[in-house]
């Protein structure tokens, strides 16, 4: 039996970068009828639902292993999200290393390993691709403008003697026309430079230059110049955009669609805060006044409130997240405002089968908290959006989004109360959404979303990218 070309992926913990490397997978393993793909997948507990039921619908040409999941105990209490990710697969290190030498040591194996691919959160992986005499790639699940920010990172810590946060100044992304408030910044940046958090982040970008590649789930024709730069020094392979083809939640799904079937073309506002994020009682209540007060449709999937505007900054924040809760999330809109929206919106509880929502002909416009995967979906389908950053890199993303991609529209927070509101999300709804309005801000958001649409279309075709 012909020997295949083998080549390992390790995604860090998280959905949402589990989901673009499968999808990469797949596409290898279609064009490429030669090729395994395995999958070593550190854990920090037992897979939820979701991550089975994508790894147990793999074609044949990929397989998974779990890595023996590390113990929780082991990791230095309430840390923040990304130190916990890049911890977990820094404790999987002997495991993975253990994976490797027992597929390179088995006289039966059927694959010829040659490569790892495997997350930014990951980037330790190097140490035990060197050692194996292995290829390593870098999977980068967000935008090349945010990849080539933290490439830079490592000079820009050595440049800077203050805290981010005590400067005003905006930075530059080295030819990318795009300058970036502090406050924008990662997370990871925004804690103090002496912190866990900023310093585990920092590692990760002090070592790329030891990879053989970086694969960007990006294409050329969104991001032609940063991805140019990078080329520069670095081999870059921009292969996306990369998205999922059905929506692996199937919750509200023939409601939504249903509802949908019924609303005129491009008249529907699609809300939703990605797979985690989370609003204040208080921004939920604004959003509805605003919706009523737009009197734009509207689907909105709404979670039950949380403290803070965003989902679990830290690991010992919560086990069980605001969407898996019992708690019915309608209930917290104003009193009365699904019945006096009956007939102009649809609100369904924590999730909606957000692919088969954008590619509806009636949805018009996307408030987004900005995530990667939710804005590569938005300009696949065409969908302009009102950005909603609330955590990781997702103002980053807004600033790309409105300031250089110029297919979203940002509301301004209202600096007294530190909220967005009602009458700020009205307008911003009627720019995106009002079809009517010649040489308008919108008309030129929906042109430009268009052919970015195209181009995207184009970077996946047979000659593409
Ligand atoms: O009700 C829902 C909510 C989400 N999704 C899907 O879930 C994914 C969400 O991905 P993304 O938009 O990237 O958001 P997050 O899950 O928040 O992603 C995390 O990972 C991304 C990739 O690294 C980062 O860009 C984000 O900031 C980070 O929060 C998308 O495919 C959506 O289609 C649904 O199908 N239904």
């Amino acid at each position: 039996m012909e020997q295949k070309v083998c080549i390992a992926m390790v995604p860090c913990p998280g959905l949402s970068h589990l989901i673009p490397l499968v999808e990469f997978a797949k596409l290898l393993v279609l064009h490429h009828k030669n090729f395994h793909v395995k999958f070593l997948i550190p854990t920090l507990g037992p897979p939820t639902p979701s991550t089975n039921s994508i790894l147990n619908s793999l074609p044949p040409n990929i397989d998974f292993t779990f890595l023996p999941p590390i113990n929780i105990q082991d990791l230095p209490p309430n840390i923040h999200i990304s130190t916990q990710m890049i911890l977990t697969v820094k404790h999987s290190l002997p495991s993975l290393y253990q994976a490797i030498n027992t597929i390179l040591t088995s006289s039966q194996s059927k694959n010829n390993l040659v490569a790892l691919v495997f997350d930014v959160f990951s980037t330790d992986v190097i140490d035990i691709a060197k050692k194996f005499n292995l290829l390593s790639y870098v999977f980068a699940t967000s935008s090349a403008i945010a990849l080539q920010f933290c490439l830079n990172l490592p000079k820009l810590d050595e440049t800077i003697s203050s805290e981010f946060m005590d400067t005003t100044k905006t930075f530059d992304i080295p030819n990318s026309k795009v300058s970036f408030k502090v406050k924008d910044f990662p997370d990871p940046v925004l804690f103090g430079r002496s912190s866990k958090t900023y310093k585990s982040f920092l590692h990760l970008f002090q070592r790329f230059s030891l990879v053989d590649g970086i694969i960007i789930n990006s294409f050329k024709d969104l991001e032609q110049d940063t991805i140019k730069s990078m080329e520069d020094f670095l081999n870059v392979y921009p292969v996306g955009p990369i998205i999922q083809k059905e929506s692996k939640s199937k919750e509200n799904e023939s409601k939504c669609i249903t509802w949908l079937n019924k609303m005129p073309q491009k008249s529907v506002l699609f809300i939703s805060f990605g797979s985690g994020g989370t609003l204040t009682n208080e921004q939920i209540n604004e959003i509805a006044f605003g919706l009523e007060l737009s009197g734009f449709n509207f689907l909105w999937v709404l979670r039950v409130p949380s403290k803070h505007s965003n989902s679990a900054y830290f690991s010992g924040s919560s086990q069980k997240s605001n969407h898996d809760s019992d708690d019915d999330p309608l209930k917290y809109l104003p009193l009365g405002f699904l019945e006096r929206t009956k007939d102009q919106g649809l609100v369904v509880p924590s999730r909606a089968p957000q692919i088969e929502i954008l590619s509806h002909g009636s949805t018009g416009g996307f408030l987004t908290h900005c995530g990667w995967g939710s804005s590569l979906e938005s300009l696949v389908y065409g969908v302009p959006m009102i950005c909603w950053p609330l955590f990781a890199e997702q103002r980053m993303n807004a600033a790309t989004l409105t300031d250089v991609f110029k297919v979203a529209v940002r509301p301004k927070i209202d600096e007294e109360d530190e909220i967005i509101k009602g009458e700020e999300v009205a307008r911003v709804i009627k720019i995106i959404m009002d079809q009517n309005l010649r040489d308008s801000e919108g008309l030129q958001l929906r042109r430009r979303i268009e052919d970015l649409r195209v181009g995207a279309a184009a970077a996946v075709s047979e000659d593409g990218s």
